[in-house]
């Protein structure tokens, strides 16, 4: 199973681990909920409260309280246990200090302060080497076999791989510390932008950390033994049936989106669906045990999805290679503007390799009142742009400056080495 966001919580993650977990249960007599730690087997829950909304908890809520512990004596610092730790302790004190912690008392105060206080560094600990990207924990949308599991080895070759139920749960799982990255993907060669994500760059306090571009090569799937002319629906993710629009339309089919390509290669499986296929990966095939009938079904044989990793931390930028700049701003209404704004890029010689234009959804029209012509109203959009440098180049630091002059609204949404590699998929 994979992360995902429980519904009407703030900043709060449920999710399921295949390895070490948690796992929450209710004591008979009292209405404690306490959080255990269950080593092996499958199925292991995990929730996790953010600091930052603790007081607005529900009371029941208020209990949640890891209480089996410690966390060091699990072994495992880094990853997903090692973090419940720190949000964890957060938690707590928030519970203390807001006087919400009453409750908690009874999951006995003193033994928990000794368990929850962080340990001071050492010596020892200054001397460790530096984290290595086998070490990382990285979130994707789907599940195993999807293509975003493929940017994340992509992007990080000795990662751990977190499936995600939905984008927001892989932000989120990066915030609440339960990974250390997430792979998104922004922009498709034939279906274009992935809006939904460009929109959750904005909502969420994250910084992009580098890309990854990645050739799709889409396989159609089905149960084995079963043949393409059987099919009466085909089921895969939006973008993946519209980069496969032209042999879906010759193949007469229906067309169902669902949330990932690998899912639906899943969901056939799942249900035997002998009359149904899946637009996938030849990976998500393997995995799940289905029959490739037709491959390379992309209406464009160089289909290319480019991928975002993001992180908590910024990267310090560098002038030492290629890197690229990614902002979003606001303007004025007015003639020119937007002529004004790009203009700031061109007279310094920045290459721009993307802009995107998004509705604000906050506060979508805006009224102008002109008392010879009346009252209009305008959209009002937010500008993305992707420009060819490092924020450590004094062009970038001064075309910024320039920008700033007259943005209404402006943000660096990351300074990252570009992705030069050669494609494959
Ligand atoms: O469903 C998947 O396998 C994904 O990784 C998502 C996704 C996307 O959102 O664009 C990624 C790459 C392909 O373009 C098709 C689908």
């Amino acid at each position: 199973m994979a992360l995902k966001v429980c519904p009407g919580h703030k900043m709060m993650g449920s999710c399921v681990f295949g390895g070490e977990g948690w796992s929450m249960k209710s004591s008979s007599s009292t209405t404690q909920k306490v959080l255990v730690r269950r080593s092996h087997g499958v199925g292991k829950e995990l929730c996790v409260r953010a600091a930052a909304s603790s007081s607005s908890w529900p009371a029941s809520d208020a209990f949640l309280q890891k209480v089996t512990q410690n966390g060091a004596a699990s072994g495992k610092e880094d990853g997903a246990s090692g973090s419940l730790t720190r949000v964890q302790e957060k938690e707590n004190l928030a519970m203390q200090a807001s006087g919400n912690g009453t409750s908690a008392m009874e999951v006995s105060t003193s033994h928990m302060v000794s368990l929850h206080l962080p340990k001071p560094l050492s010596i020892t600990d200054l001397a460790l080497p530096p984290r290595e990207t086998s070490d990382l924990r990285v979130a994707y949308q789907g599940v195993p076999g999807a293509y975003s599991e493929a940017a994340a080895a992509k992007a990080y070759p000795r990662c751990e791989a977190v499936p995600c139920e939905q984008f927001e749960a892989a932000f989120s799982a990066v915030e609440l510390w339960l990974v250390d990255r997430a792979v998104l993907p922004v922009e498709n060669s034939l279906g274009g932008s992935i809006h939904r994500n460009y929109d959750l760059l904005l909502r969420h306090r994250l910084h992009i950390v580098g890309e990854v571009q990645l050739a799709v090569h889409h396989c159609l799937m089905g149960m084995p033994g079963v043949k393409v002319e059987e099919l009466q629906r085909v089921v895969s993710h939006p973008q993946a049936l519209a980069q496969c629009e032209q042999t879906l339309t010759k193949l007469g089919v229906t067309r169902e989106a669902v949330d990932d390509t690998a899912g639906a290669a899943q969901f056939i499986a799942a249900h035997n669906l002998r009359d149904v296929g899946a637009v996938a990966s030849a990976r998500a095939a393997e995995i799940y045990g289905l029959e490739i009938l037709m491959d390379g079904i992309q209406d464009d044989l160089d289909n290319v999805t480019r991928f975002l990793m993001l992180a908590r931390e910024p990267l310090i930028p560098r002038t030492d290679r290629k890197f690229k700049t990614s902002i979003v701003f606001t303007l004025e209404e007015g003639p020119g503007v937007l002529f004004k704004a790009l203009s700031v890029f061109a007279l310094r010689e920045l290459n721009l390799t993307k802009i995107e234009s998004r509705p604000q959804r906050k506060r979508p029209l805006r009224v102008v009142d002109d008392s010879n012509n009346g009252t209009a109203k305008y959209f009002d959009y937010l500008f993305y742009i992707d420009f060819e440098a490092s924020m450590a180049d004094v062009r970038a630091q001064n075309a910024l400056g320039h920008l700033q002059e007259f943005a209404t609204f402006l943000r660096v949404l990351g300074s990252y080495p570009m992705d030069v590699s050669p494609m494959r998929a």
